[in-house]
């Protein structure tokens, strides 16, 4: 069962980024102050959004975890929740873990005290080759994640995957199953499978699952080697797009509210109405 504690405000924050860290991180930090000011309660940012994105700057740009003072990304993020008292999705960072030198498309997220909530490593690395199109191989440099990611927050559990993991249905169906009322997506689709396939597959995880899906991509930057999509949205638990951004910066900002997700499960009861004698064997 998923439960909506109390009604809140979502924010997310497409922002453009560029090579400059430092430049980024300051820009991030004004663009959640606005839409704390708004008066979002979860403010979530897009995929690496403090780097250009692309396989060849994961290794100049990432950061060890370990030590948080160390990793400028990880105290800069902790410092904007506390300050604005938000739970902060902090998009995804390339990380480094120091003891085996392998990389990962990690999501840092604090609480309202600006404490590490969760650490969510891309399960699915983005592979695709799609002759003439793009063809793009994040395990030439990365190693995927081990775990799914739920977080706890005072609104209730949140379901987390990074960008090609919105692909999975059973990543998030098993969080819905575990209770998560929302899955959360930062992510960066690109100018092929953007107009394909990113509002179906937002549209799909929450009609599957009949779940809140938020989608928070980079803004486009037609000088950057990857063109990202854009697009950011949340969708509500009938599948219904709330709020949707073009391609540049901007700021989604939507209520979720638990009477909306027991109002569309008791019209459409596919969560009451499931054949797990019938399907049992998944995984087989
Ligand atoms: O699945 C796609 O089409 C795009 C995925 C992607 O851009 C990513 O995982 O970073």
């Amino acid at each position: 069962m998923s439960i909506l504690k109390q009604p809140f405000k979502i924010a997310l924050v497409q922002l453009a980024a560029g090579p400059d860290k430092a430049a980024n991180l300051a820009h991030a930090k004004t663009k959640v102050l606005e839409a704390a000011k708004a008066g979002a309660n979860v403010i979530v940012l897009p995929e690496c959004f403090n780097s250009p994105y692309g396989t060849n700057y994961f290794p100049q740009y990432a950061e060890s975890l370990t030590a948080p003072n160390s990793s400028p990304s990880f105290s800069t993020l902790s410092s904007i929740a506390k300050e604005t008292s938000t739970y902060l999705i902090g998009g995804s960072i390339p990380e480094v873990d120091p003891n085996t030198q392998k990389l990962y498309n990690t999501s840092l997220v604090f609480s309202p005290m600006g404490e590490l909530l969760a650490t969510h490593r891309k399960i699915h690395l983005f592979d695709i080759d799609i002759p003439g199109k793009i063809q793009f191989k994040e395990s030439e440099v990365l190693s995927p994640g081990d775990n799914m990611t739920i977080v706890e927050t005072e609104y209730g559990k949140i379901g987390l995957g990074i960008c090609y993991d919105i692909r999975f249905p059973e990543l998030a169906m098993t969080a819905a199953r575990k209770g998560c009322f929302a899955m959360i997506y930062p992510g960066a689709f690109n100018m092929t499978t953007g107009p394909l396939h990113w509002s179906l597959l937002a549209r799909s995880r929450a009609v599957d699952n009949q779940i809140y899906v938020a989608l928070c991509s980079p803004a486009r930057d037609m000088n950057a080697s990857y063109h990202a999509w854009g697009h950011s949205m949340v969708v509500d638990p009938n599948g219904e797009i709330l709020q949707e951004l073009e391609h540049s910066e901007g700021l989604v900002l939507a209520n979720l509210s638990r009477e909306r997700i027991e109002e569309v499960r008791k019209g459409i009861p596919v969560t009451m109405q499931r054949r797990f004698d019938v399907y049992k064997n998944v995984v087989d």
